[in-house]
């Protein structure tokens, strides 16, 4: 019997190809998300990364390929049951809904829990999570400021208890000072809760500080992947991507 034991990795996306109408936008893209580590996609404007997380949560249909989530092959899964299979996703800008309270907003991240006990557990567990929630539970969403809102997506994604988080440049918006909180939080959640996260971040001197690996896409190919400490101090990426 072999002595060594082989991580099954929280994601695999295999020679996923996908567009819009006849027009293609990701090419063949490979690549493995290891469980509990931060990796980040970096790549340029129109790079594909919003249409590659989207199609990894089944919004959009991919036109080949497989993807697999902790060993089971969700490539033809609906996205309401990928969610319920441990994926969550928080979109571009967060997508509250602001005439909502923060509250009801958290609910809807996991409406399968009901409005009991399990609800109520959940959300003071979130809210120790995100302190500044806790405070503004019964404000409109629309009312937060821009960074309270991010941290509200987030934990929104969080209410399901996702094993895998895939975040859609969560910095837009922010301030420097609020975008290194919001990736401390992140970092934070990935430690305490066991959590897998994928981030597409355009900050990416401050998301490579806080990622493990790193994939760029150009053009909806996969160009280079590697550890984030080799995406640092790489001299391409630092002169596209880190103004060096
Ligand atoms: N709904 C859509 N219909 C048609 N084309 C689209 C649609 N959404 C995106 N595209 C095109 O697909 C390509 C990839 O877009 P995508 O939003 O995935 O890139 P991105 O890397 O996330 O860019 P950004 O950093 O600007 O958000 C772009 O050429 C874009 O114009």
């Amino acid at each position: 019997m072999s002595t060594t034991q082989q991580t099954v990795p929280m994601l695999e996306v295999r020679g996923l190809s996908t567009g819009y109408g006849n027009i293609p936008v990701l090419h063949d893209v490979s690549f493995e998300v290891p469980q509990g580590k931060v990796t980040a996609v970096i790549g340029a404007n129109g790079a594909g990364k919003t249409t590659l997380l989207s199609t990894i949560a089944g919004l959009i249909p991919a036109t080949s390929g497989q993807l697999m989530l902790d060993g089971t092959d969700i490539s033809r899964t609906p996205a309401a049951s990928r969610t319920a299979a441990g994926l969550a996703l928080v979109p571009e800008g967060g997508r509250l809904f602001p005439f909502m309270t923060v509250r009801e907003n958290l609910e809807l991240g996991a409406y399968s829990l009901g409005r009991d006990a399990g609800m109520r557990q959940r959300i003071a567990e979130i809210c120790e999570i995100f302190p500044v929630l806790a405070e503004r539970q019964s404000q409109m969403a629309g009312h937060l400021s821009g960074g309270e809102r991010q941290m509200c997506a987030v934990a929104r994604a969080m209410m399901s208890r996702p094993r895998l988080l895939m975040l859609d440049e969560p910095s837009v918006g922010l301030s420097p000072l609020m975008t290194e909180r919001l990736l401390s939080t992140i970092s934070d959640l990935a430690a305490s809760e066991a959590l897998t996260v994928v981030i597409v971040e355009q900050r990416v001197t401050e998301v490579l500080a806080m990622a493990e690996l790193a994939h760029m896409l150009d053009h909806g190919r996969i160009m280079k992947s590697g550890t984030a400490g080799e995406f640092r101090t790489d001299r391409m990426i630092q002169e596209t991507y880190m103004g060096r």
